[in-house]
């Protein structure tokens, strides 16, 4: 049967990090489909919404997404419901994607382009687990309001349930059983009701199927430190939506740049998995061929390992990326001076 990869490229950096995805994809799986839609803002200024609904039909109908980025000043001033943003929060919450693995893991090739020393890094591999389509990005109560003085009041809410926090914390756990059995839960428990309640289920959950799995928790402003401080204390790090989008923002880094970190985010099993690199539209390099495609390559790997079943070209496109950059191929942002395309060609040629 044959299986069918949605395409987003979205905006800005988008469609320049995507072409070199479909390049990878035509070379080494050529009997997968690609389908393509409009997203962001791209789609928000030829349909009037940042993703229709067609859009999203297809991204369920399909057996993995891959998006670029989405969002840039253009859109600006756009009421908050057509952000592109808001596109990306529609897609992930109807393909309820709540576990979004974000692996950071510092090619040897790459330790001396973070940075931080390269003994703090050097052998770096983290796998943050961040929860996906709770948290304060979704919660309401949210808006603008304007009081009876005159100013405005700004609010969103941050909200969790049991059901929400335990069914991420479970892929935590079994992701650290095939690694180094280790979880890390950071939160803010010591000002957040939420976050207590996060904590007392991530310690129930554990103690009633994951005993024999070490864990630990830590405040999340803590986490951001022991992040740049001993990165190497971390296996799996378990945290919320909004935490996870800063602390892997920041662990990016670690492994060189933004343009390195993909993700998967994977909801119930058998159902289209979305994989996208972390990073944004990158505005300020758009349109230069300056941008790393391997963030969203690692990605369609992702994809190719988590949704499609396809291992052995999974591993096949990994070895190829490492041995890429063992060559020296580098894009500006690691240090080098090779475009986008020109990083694309030397990942085909090492396949
Ligand atoms: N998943 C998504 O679609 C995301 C979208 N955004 C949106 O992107 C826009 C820009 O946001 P920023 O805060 O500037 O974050 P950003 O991630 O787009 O860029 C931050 C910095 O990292 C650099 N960078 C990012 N990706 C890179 C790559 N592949 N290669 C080389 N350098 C790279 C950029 O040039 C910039 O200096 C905003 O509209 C934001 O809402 C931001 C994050 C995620
Ligand atoms: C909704 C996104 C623009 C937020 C973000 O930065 C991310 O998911 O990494
Ligand atoms: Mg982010």
């Amino acid at each position: 049967m044959t299986q069918t990869l949605l395409l987003l490229p979205g905006d800005g950096i988008g469609p320049e990090v995507t072409a070199e995805v479909r390049r990878v994809a035509a070379a080494l799986t050529p009997d997968l489909t690609i389908e393509e839609r409009d997203f962001g803002g791209r789609s928000y200024d030829l349909h009037g919404a940042p993703i229709t609904d067609e859009a999203v039909a297809a991204a369920l109908a399909s057996d993995a997404v891959l998006m670029g980025a989405v969002g840039g000043p253009k859109w600006a001033g756009v009421e908050r419901l057509k952000r592109p943003e808001m596109g990306l929060l529609r897609l992930r919450k109807e393909m309820d994607v709540y576990a979004n693995l974000r692996p950071a893991l510092c090619f040897d090739a790459l330790a001396d382009a973070s940075s931080l020393k390269r003994e703090v890094v050097a052998g770096l591999d983290i796998m943050i687990v961040r929860e996906l389509t709770g948290g304060v990005y979704f919660g309401e109560p949210r808006g603008v309001e304007t009081l009876s003085d005159g100013q405005k009041r700004g609010f969103d809410t941050q909200v969790y349930t049991t059901s929400e926090i335990e069914r991420v914390s479970r892929v935590a756990f079994e992701l650290a059983r095939g690694r180094r059995n280790k979880v890390t839960s950071a939160e803010k428990s010591n000002v957040m009701e939420s976050g207590l309640l996060w904590r007392e289920v991530v310690t129930d959950l554990h103690r009633r199927e994951y005993a024999d799995v070490e864990l630990e928790h830590m405040l999340a402003d803590n986490a951001a430190m022991q992040l740049v401080r001993r990165p190497s204390q971390f296996d799996v790090l378990l945290t919320d939506n909004l935490f996870g989008d800063i602390l892997s923002d920041a662990a990016a880094q670690l492994t060189g740049s933004l343009g390195m970190l993909p993700s998967a985010a994977l909801g119930a099993a058998g159902k289209p998995g979305l994989y996208e690199p972390i990073h944004g539209s990158a505005p300020d390099i758009a349109g230069q061929g300056l941008a790393n495609p391997l963030a969203a390559i690692l990605s369609f790997e992702m994809a190719l390992r988590w949704s499609l079943g396809r291992a052995g070209e999974a591993d096949r496109l990994f070895a190829a990326v490492e041995a890429a950059l063992a060559a020296g191929a580098r894009t500006r942002d690691i240090g080098g001076g090779l475009t986008t395309a020109q990083m694309g060609d030397a990942v085909l040629a090492a396949l």
